[in-house]
């Protein structure tokens, strides 16, 4: 999987010599925010696609075929609002369940398998999707079923609630993950995600209140852009989140909180420095978390648009400066634990 990455995490892991690379790989960590469809290996969604075009019409696998060149030639993201153009060619390569299955398959093996995983715990995400085959129920049920072929302490489901969603949806999403938790099944949390700029938070707490009262642990993507408002983040953290996903922009109030509450920050460097919602590692807010000695969770968001891999984002905290934030390894085994603390599993 390596030889796929990759921009800073792949420019961070080739500074660094054998030792070095063998410490990041053997520390025991724990992948918390990664989303499905965000993290298909690029040699899988490329074979879907060529079943695609044989069975598709012309403007259909333009899409598709549009959206695959550009994963593979590498995504170059003026800024963040051009990242969720990439979903609609993914989405038309995993509609049906079958494909599903298999791009879960493929997530779940690219941080789970081999002799040296890249996590010892995947805490996958991934938002229920109502296709002409298949229902939002009849979608989680599939992404779990995979989830549940490793053991329970590898891997888990967190159920995706998008911004864009209406309160009916938001409802029948919240439920799917509640009544498939009373039956045993592997899902331990919900998030909220999607476009920063969409949606109104004031729907949302009633579902946030109903998911804690679930047993479900909430993780928030909160102030990942400028444009996310002082007053919307203090609302996001009145849901009283047991992590967030991003908080690049909190005000001092907000960062009072989170460190009153001591919430787990996951924290997505190179998805960070690809958005441009961080000019420079440098100016990282993770610097001001490991100041604070606050929770955080090192993970990679989308390895397939950002070409990253867990190990990368290791390296970027490893490795000297300016490729990387130069810790050592004592600090970088300090934050591995903090991710593997965090898990809702
Ligand atoms: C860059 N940071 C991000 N910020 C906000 N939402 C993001 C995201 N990265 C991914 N997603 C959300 O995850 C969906 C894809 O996976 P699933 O279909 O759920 O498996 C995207 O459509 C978007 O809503």
């Amino acid at each position: 999987m390596e030889s796929e990455i990759a921009g800073p995490a792949a420019a961070a892991l080739a500074s660094l010599n054998a030792s070095q690379i063998a410490f990041i790989a053997g520390l025991p960590k724990a992948e918390l925010h990664a989303h499905l469809n965000g993290s298909i290996p690029i040699s899988e969604l490329q074979k879907m696609a060529h079943e695609y075009f044989r069975t598709s019409n012309k403007s259909a696998s333009d899409v598709v075929q549009i959206g695959i060149t550009k994963l593979q030639e590498g995504v170059v993201l003026d800024e963040i609002y051009d990242f969720f153009d990439l979903f609609p060619a993914i989405y038309a390569l995993t509609s049906s369940p079958a494909n599903l299955r298999r791009a879960t398959r493929a997530v779940l093996a690219q941080f789970l398998d081999g002799p040296t995983p890249q996590c010892a715990y995947l805490e996958l995400r991934s938002t229920p999707r109502e296709t002409p085959e298949m229902s939002k129920m009849e979608y989680v049920r599939a992404v779990l079923d995979e989830v549940e072929k490793y053991p329970q302490t590898r891997a888990a489901l967190i159920v995706s609630l998008d911004r864009r969603m209406s309160a009916e949806v938001l409802h029948e999403c919240v439920e799917i993950a509640r009544t498939l938790k009373v039956k045993g099944r592997r899902v331990v949390g919900v998030d909220l995600c999607g476009d920063p700029q969409a949606g109104n938070m004031d729907t949302f707490s009633e579902h946030f209140a109903e998911a804690k009262r679930a047993g479900l642990g909430i993780t928030l993507h909160i102030a990942e852009t400028t444009s996310n408002s002082d007053a919307e983040t203090l609302q996001l953290l009145s849901y009283a989140p047991d992590r967030l996903g991003h908080a690049t922009f909190l005000n001092d109030e907000a960062k009072m909180i989170v460190r009153r509450k001591k919430t787990c920050v996951e924290i997505c460097l190179s998805s960070n420095l690809l958005c441009k919602t961080v000019a420079k590692l440098d100016d990282h807010h993770i610097r001001y978390y490991l100041r604070q000695d606050h929770p955080i969770a090192i993970c990679t968001d989308d390895t397939l648009p950002f070409r990253t891999s867990l190990l990368g984002e290791y390296a970027l905290l490893l490795a000297p400066k300016p490729l990387g934030l130069g810790l050592s390894e004592g600090e970088v085994r300090r934050i591995a634990d903090m991710g593997m603390a965090a898990r809702f599993g």
